[in-house]
């Protein structure tokens, strides 16, 4: 976050609030869910009648979650992607959104871009901001996330089955291969797109309702990611098949072959579904069916060369 504060004297909390943030306004009409949004002690919403609610938080910080010279607008963006992407590993429907801000001071240029960014994407989603919280520190966004599922219909990690055919909803590697690409001066291409915008797979998450058995965002890395679903569903394994592990264009050209693989299975900030779908079931468009669930745990990989290698299920991890 740049430092440049206006000459003038800066907004109060309210105003900057009302300056930003009261994106409700905009939606009444719009969204009967939202009886009050900002600006009352709390939220007044709707749940959809025969409908779970999904909720899910995610926090972002600078240097961590995001470098420090990220745009803006891309910092909104994406701050509400990653939680997006865990309503759409859920088959959810997004409603709500609550967001709290810890700011070093109020920079207006900074507020409007990043506000801008996370309204591009929360109106692309069809999800209201209803409220949140300000407060004065290191920059810190923490969003927490509101969906719905009809009752019953949620997907879970926990439900993978020996012999269902494990499934990726894209290419993996592009997250990590583009932070590092941003840590080199790059700012351009797919995979900077891709780190500084996440796409949540919102809509593959729908289709997957009552077809998938189980479901998981790709936050920490396929393998980490995998191996959560696979403990979920009872301390599974699973054999992935080297041939099938779809390797991104640009990693492929600029990495050497370990650093390829490191990407591929261990990459973090990917924001894809990795599903399991009963044998038989045809395979959504533009995925890639990667392995098999097992009885006997841990993950193996059949190499092009017909050798089963064992897998260390590592990944992005705060701690430890
Ligand atoms: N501080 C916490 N208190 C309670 N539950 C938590 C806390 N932090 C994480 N969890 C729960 O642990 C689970 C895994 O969290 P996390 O690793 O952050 O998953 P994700 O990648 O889906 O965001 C989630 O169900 C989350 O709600
Ligand atoms: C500046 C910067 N350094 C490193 C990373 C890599 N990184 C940080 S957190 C993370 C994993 C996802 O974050 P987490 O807080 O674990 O989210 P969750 O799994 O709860 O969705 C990754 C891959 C990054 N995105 N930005
Ligand atoms: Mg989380």
């Amino acid at each position: 976050m740049t430092s440049a504060s206006s000459p003038d004297k800066p907004l109060d909390e309210f105003s900057l609030i009302r300056r930003y943030f009261h994106h409700a306004a905009r939606l009444a009409g719009q969204d009967a869910s939202v009886v009050l949004g900002p600006g009352d002690d709390a939220a007044l919403l709707t749940p959809p009648a025969g409908h779970q609610l999904v909720m899910t938080q995610d926090t972002s910080l600078e240097g961590r979650h995001f470098p420090d010279d990220m745009a803006a607008s891309d910092v909104g963006y994406r701050c509400l992607a990653v939680n997006l992407s865990d309503l759409a590993a859920m088959g959810a429907t997004p409603l709500w959104f609550l967001l709290s801000l810890t700011l070093p001071e109020v920079n207006e240029a900074w507020l409007a871009d990043f506000s801008r960014g996370m309204f591009e994407l929360a109106d692309a989603s069809g999800i209201a901001l209803v409220g949140g919280d300000i407060t004065r520190g290191p920059l810190a966004i923490s969003i927490q996330a509101t969906g719905a599922v009809p009752a019953g219909q949620a997907l879970l990690r926990s439900g993978a089955r020996v012999g269902d055919v494990i499934c990726l909803g894209g290419v993996t590697g592009a997250g990590l291969h583009g932070l590092h690409l941003w840590q080199q001066g790059v700012r351009q291409g797919p995979a900077i797109a891709h780190f500084r915008r996440p796409q949540p797979q919102l809509a593959l998450g729908l289709a997957l309702r009552g077809v998938a058995t189980a479901c998981i965002d790709l936050s920490d890395g396929l393998l980490a990611d995998l191996n959560h679903v696979l403990m979920a569903s009872g301390g599974l394994g699973a054999r992935l098949e080297e041939a099938c592990l779809p390797l991104d264009a640009a990693i492929l050209r600029d990495c050497p072959h370990d650093e390829q693989r490191r990407l591929q299975l261990q990459g973090g900030d990917d924001y894809l579904l990795l599903f399991t779908l009963p044998q038989g079931v045809k395979l959504p468009e533009a995925c890639f069916a990667i392995g098999r669930v097992e009885e006997q745990s841990g993950i193996r990989l059949l190499t092009s060369a017909g050798e089963t290698r064992q897998l260390e299920a590592r990944g992005w991890q705060h701690f430890g």
